[in-house]
């Protein structure tokens, strides 16, 4: 994989947990490089020896940045905050950023891996009624 004193960022453009950290990123101005994992073709580039070797737990986003290999798309993003703290990403009020980590967690632990590919691998079946849009407007977390 490309040597490079930039963050390199793996990333997979339908994954909607490299979105945010590809936000956070933008939002915080920092320059980077992205090493697209592919996480259909080839079976899944995901399992490659290469990528298991940067992320054991073969999942993307990973950034690679000051010497560490972070996965986790709220880590990486926490990372962030705490060694590049402008322009800020969380609220200086702590009740608002308790509510921002609400949000946050809500959606990264209760939501996105029902939609996610290795959900789509394990349960078609439910990952297809789980992103299904219904008529009343719900489309997560259909019964
Ligand atoms: O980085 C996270 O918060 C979580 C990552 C995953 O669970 C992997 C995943 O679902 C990739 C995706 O399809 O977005």
């Amino acid at each position: 994989m490309a040597e490079s004193s930039k963050p390199i960022l793996y990333s997979y453009f339908r994954s909607s947990c490299s979105w945010r950290v590809r936000i956070a990123l933008a939002l915080k101005n920092i320059d980077y490089e992205t090493v697209a994992v592919n996480l259909i073709k080839d079976g899944g580039q995901q399992f490659s020896e290469e990528f298991q070797a940067l992320n054991p737990m073969k999942q993307v986003p990973a950034l690679k940045i000051d010497g560490i290999t972070i996965s986790q798309s709220l880590a990486i993003i926490e990372y962030l905050e705490e060694t590049r703290p402008t322009p800020r990403l969380l609220p200086r009020d702590p009740k608002k950023r308790a509510q921002v980590r609400m949000v946050s967690d809500l959606i990264a632990s209760g939501i996105q891996p029902l939609q996610s590919e290795s959900c789509r691998v394990a349960s078609p079946q439910l990952w297809s009624r789980s992103c299904r849009a219904r008529p009343g407007g719900t489309v997560w977390g259909t019964r």
